[in-house]
């Protein structure tokens, strides 16, 4: 089932993702130690910082210390550089903590792997499989105005891939190529998705992705997962053009 939950600007979108997250972390935390969750970068790590951060009725009940935190995808470059999505987050988020909190488990590409050739590209995609947990508590994916999650991109021949949890690619549509990224066999997995989507850029994905007609979209692909709880938290300016019952989250 999917949920949309919708709001007047992405910051409140954000506030209630960070609010969703903390009740998945509760949920998981009350059956394990540790609170396994996988991250988009792009749009939606302003939002984590907004959401978990900033959100000063939610901050508080994020237990850090016990969180493991992987990326759904991931640009293989130097961590330190801007693309890289766990420098992202790392320079958004992490070094926002207050230095008393205890840091989360955040699981990097192997860069000494890297090379300017990529010949080794498969070899980190294999690395980063072998750090996976068997499944996330929840996963966070971004929707890309061409509609990929991940760096699944529409058309790809990664989209059936049915036997790797992790795939490296050369030839990403969107800039840097070089990446890997989780596949549909590990998505499905999850126990819980959200998306977060934002600004009227998404407008015109968003109204394919609702249409009910653009199966071959990944992101439509992630809505149609059985038995996975699927929300999106997206603000108006978003989805004001799909044809979707909206809510707000609680
Ligand atoms: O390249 C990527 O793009 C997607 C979407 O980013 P957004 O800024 O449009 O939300 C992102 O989810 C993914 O992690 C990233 O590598």
């Amino acid at each position: 089932m999917v949920e949309v939950y919708s709001y007047p600007n992405s910051e409140s979108a954000a506030y209630a993702l960070g609010e969703y997250i903390a009740d998945a972390q509760d949920k998981a935390l009350a059956k394990n130690k540790v609170f396994r969750i996988a991250i988009s970068g792009g749009s939606l790590v302003g939002a984590l910082q907004e959401g978990l951060i900033l959100n000063k009725k939610v901050a508080p009940r994020v237990k850090w210390g016990q969180w493991e935190i992987y990326f759904v995808d991931e640009r293989l470059l130097p961590l330190s550089y801007e693309d890289s999505n766990y420098g992202l987050f790392k320079r958004k988020l992490v070094n926002l903590l207050d230095p008393k909190v205890t840091r989360p488990y955040i699981a990097a590409i192997n860069t000494t792997l890297l090379s300017p050739s990529g010949g080794q590209d498969d070899s980190i995609a294999k690395d980063y499989e072998k750090k996976l947990p068997d499944h996330m508590d929840l996963i966070i994916l971004g929707c890309g105005e061409d509609g990929h999650i991940c760096s699944l991109f529409p058309g790809h021949e990664l989209l059936e891939e049915n036997v790797k949890m992790v795939a490296n690619l050369e030839d990403s549509p969107k800039l840097p190529p070089r990446r890997i990224t989780f596949t549909f066999p590990y998505l499905k997995k999850a126990t819980q998705i959200a998306f977060y989507a934002r600004g009227s850029g998404k407008k015109p994905i968003l109204k394919k992705v609702f249409s009910g007609t653009a199966t071959e979209l990944p992101s439509v692909k992630v809505n149609q997962f059985k038995k996975i709880p699927v929300s999106w938290f997206v603000d108006e300016a978003a989805i004001e053009d799909a044809n979707v019952k909206t809510s707000t989250y609680k």
